[in-house]
């Protein structure tokens, strides 16, 4: 499959998604429907993005206890998604948990959904961590051993930023998929996000994916912006 460039449909009304989905017309895209998006038009959106011959990242972060995210991934593979994902600071038995309910939930001659797991948030850095996470070792060091967990508990890559793809590559090989938000153009307010890095520098630093929100949803011509933001991220691969 070719590298996604992943647009995060956060807006805050289905008339808003809309009008900005029929700028796209023609284009099969991938999106992300979020927690904003899904609690907000649940299970009927996902419906509707396919009918559109969207690609669907659900992005719902599940952290629970194992039996509980267990059981939501059951019902979660029963939707009609591509990629789901849950928080790795759920530890591995969760984890794990999460691949058992998704294999459940897969109905006979249906794909998997794809499932990835957030190491440390993009909005977060090194001084957070320390502050209100009490974790006391280098950001990067706890990103490489989660995406490590992972793998290890059967996820089949992780969500990171795009400064910490050749590390996790070192420790899980280069096909263990790694999502990367926190996308901006040099142009771009960085707003709540840290860890940020443009299109061209997460493809050059190996992330298989991208996500990108505001920079697109916020445009005043989001399709041209799209179109910009993939050129750079495809380059002349
Ligand atoms: O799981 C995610 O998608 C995610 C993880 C992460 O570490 N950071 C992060 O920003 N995201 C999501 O990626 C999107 C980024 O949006 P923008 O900052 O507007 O580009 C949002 O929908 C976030 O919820």
């Amino acid at each position: 499959m070719q590298r996604p460039l992943i647009i995060a449909l956060d807006l805050d009304d289905a008339a808003k998604r809309r009008a900005l989905l029929e700028q796209f017309e023609g284009e099969s895209l991938y999106v992300k429907v979020g927690m904003e998006l899904f609690y907000r038009e649940g299970r009927q959106v996902i419906q509707e993005l396919k009918e559109k011959g969207h690609q669907i990242f659900l992005d719902l972060k599940l952290h629970d206890i194992p039996n509980t995210v267990q059981r939501t991934m059951k019902e979660l593979a029963s939707l009609d998604i591509d990629i789901v994902n849950v928080h790795a600071a759920g530890g591995k038995k969760m984890m794990a948990a999460a691949r058992e309910g998704l294999e459940q939930g897969t109905k006979a001659g249906f794909d998997r959904p794809f499932l990835i797991a957030v190491t440390q948030l993009t909005s977060t850095d090194e001084e957070t961590m320390r502050s209100d996470l009490l974790i006391n070792r280098p950001l990067s060091e706890v990103v490489q051993s989660y995406a490590s967990f992972a793998k290890e508990s059967g996820v089949d890559g992780v969500v990171c930023s795009a400064k910490e793809v050749p590390l996790i590559h070192d420790a899980c090989g280069s096909s263990f998929y790694t999502v990367c938000p926190g996308i901006r153009r040099a142009e771009d307010a960085v707003g709540d996000q840290k860890r940020v890095v443009t299109p061209q520098e997460a493809r050059e630093l190996g992330s298989w994916g991208i996500v990108v929100g505001r920079s697109i949803t916020s445009a005043a011509e989001p399709f041209n912006v799209y179109q910009a933001m993939k050129q750079d991220w495809e380059g002349s691969r």
